[in-house]
């Protein structure tokens, strides 16, 4: 009545101990990558004069930056691959005051970029030239939260992991969990409609998000806010600025609805011999272990030497081509861990797995997790990186690596496959010593034609920014990209949020 692998006897699972609630770890930023993106024109904006300055001061006193070293955080981005020459930052606390200060900005024609935590990856949380930066970062209130429907209403300013640490006190936790929850934004998570680790559980940002407060361009505050599961009452308006990257308008807060803490949860690395495996070890985990499935993570051995080589984080059990984090929640110890016993079993009878291990506490928990947190981190080690942020059907993720890696023949340093398996979304990451122009054009847009192949988007998660708006036709008909162009139009007339990101340069 055992599971033995070659790293651990899994006893545990028949004898199964309470477990404790597990927080995961998360791990700090890095900086890696080259900007692809050709630079586009500045736009004919008006520049900031000291009337302009004059005005921002008496509607934000004290909250008006203008010294460049207090500036240079908010001007790079996370990958310090974007720099934007800004010099004014506007740190706003009420939806008044923004409100106040975009009808200024646009009467103005002043260019402004919104700013959450600044964790972006694909350049579209930094101005591109002077743009006027308007921070959510004091904008941190928990507005209300209600203990029986578990939706939270709060400013856009808070940051993630916070409210996760709030909502935990109450018994429930946030549906939305990635590795830059110590300093992203919520009100960012929403712009960017991230994604994360337990999308495949708790779904995404466009079904938990109820309610949103918008400040458009010219300062109208759309009141959306509501804390309804249903309301069917025309056009779902706050949809259109679910993902739009801060170009639509400058969400103020949220409301979101959370799920309820689990009473159990557990963690599993296992290893693969072939992709084949890893996908019908997926296969028979949704099968087995149902509904108490919240991750199924996925990396290669090209992660892990990177993980070992720069982190030096231990590998957990023996070398495989592929290794997967498991983990479950749900709301028994006795039958998560009976249910996780079964599915190993069957999974090692029928050889899918060769080796894992289990976490049975915190600490090797954090361990477990800390080896897909981490692998964007240990990527920055290696010199440039060309990021891919990819949605494929389950079935072909990794067949793109290794198409990749046949193409590029070893012109690469590393070709890096890692991601969210449950939601067919592959991070492939390709490294370089330095900067090299040659390889990046034998890698787009190769990729991206791959991708448009089978009917795939070029962005899953990461959304497109400044470095990938001008790949969005190879994801969207030319229709749907000319209406985002007449939306932001409508919303936007002058085009003063956040410009040169998410649409392309020129709309066909
Ligand atoms: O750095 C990347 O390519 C992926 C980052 C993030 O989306 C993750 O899933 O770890
Ligand atoms: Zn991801």
């Amino acid at each position: 009545n055992q599971v033995s692998f070659k790293s651990q006897t899994l006893s545990v699972l028949v004898f199964p101990r309470k477990l404790k609630y597990l927080v995961m770890l998360h791990s700090g930023a890095g900086m890696s990558e080259p900007s692809p993106a050709a630079a586009p024109e500045r736009l004919p904006f008006s520049q900031v004069t000291q009337e302009d300055l004059v005005f921002f001061k008496k509607i934000l006193p004290g909250r008006t930056i203008t010294d460049p070293d207090l500036l240079e955080s908010s001007n790079v981005d996370w990958l310090k691959t974007v720099r934007g020459s800004s010099e004014v930052l506007l740190r706003p606390q009420t939806t008044e005051e923004v409100s106040q200060i975009l009808s200024y900005c646009n009467s103005r024609n002043l260019a402004v970029n919104p700013q959450g935590g600044n964790t972006g990856l694909v350049g579209g949380s930094v101005p591109v030239y002077d743009e006027i930066i308007l921070s959510t970062a004091l904008m941190n209130n928990i507005l209300t939260f209600d203990r029986i429907s578990g939706i939270l209403t709060c400013q856009a300013g808070c940051v993630l992991e916070n409210l996760s640490l709030y909502l935990e006190e109450r018994d429930y936790i946030m549906p939305l969990d990635l590795g830059a929850k110590g300093s992203c934004h919520i009100g960012g998570n929403v712009a960017t409609n991230a994604g994360g680790l337990r999308l495949l559980r708790y779904g995404s940002l466009r079904g938990t998000v109820l309610g949103l407060e918008v400040v458009l361009a010219d300062g109208r505050v759309l009141d959306c806010l509501a804390t309804l599961r249903k309301d069917n009452t025309g056009y779902d308006l706050k949809q259109l600025f679910i993902g739009s990257e801060g170009t639509l308008g400058f969400i103020t807060a949220v409301s979101i609805l959370c799920p309820r803490k689990p009473k159990s949860v557990n963690v599993i690395f296992l290893g693969c011999e072939t992709f084949e495996q890893l996908l019908q070890t997926f296969q028979l985990c949704r099968g087995m272990l149902g509904e108490i499935l919240s991750a199924f993570e996925f990396l290669d051995s090209e992660c892990m030497r990177l993980l070992v080589t720069h982190l030096k984080l231990p590998n957990p059990i023996t070398e495989c081509p592929f290794y997967v984090v498991i983990e479950t929640s749900g709301s028994d110890p006795t039958h998560d861990q009976q249910k996780l016993h079964n599915f190993l079993e069957e999974a090692m009878a029928s050889s899918l797995v060769s080796d894992g291990t289990v976490a049975t506490e915190d600490s090797k928990i954090k361990t477990l997790w800390s080896m897909r947190e981490r692998v964007t981190e240990a990527l920055t080690h290696e010199g440039f990186t060309y990021k891919y942020d990819i949605s494929l059907p389950v079935e072909r993720i990794y067949q793109l690596v290794t198409d990749m890696r046949t193409h590029l023949g070893g012109r690469a340093k590393s070709v890096v496959g890692y991601g969210h398996v449950g939601d067919g979304n592959l991070h492939l990451n390709i490294t370089s010593p330095a900067k090299d122009p040659a390889l990046l054009a034998a890698i787009e847009p190769f990729i991206y034609e791959w991708t448009a192949s089978c009917q795939g988007s070029i962005s899953a998660e990461h959304g497109l920014g400044l470095k990938k708006r001008n790949y969005i036709y190879y994801s969207k008909p030319s229709q749907a990209v000319a209406l985002m162009g007449n939306i932001k139009a409508m919303l936007d007339p002058k085009g003063i949020l956040n410009p040169y990101k998410t649409l392309p340069d020129k709309l066909k």
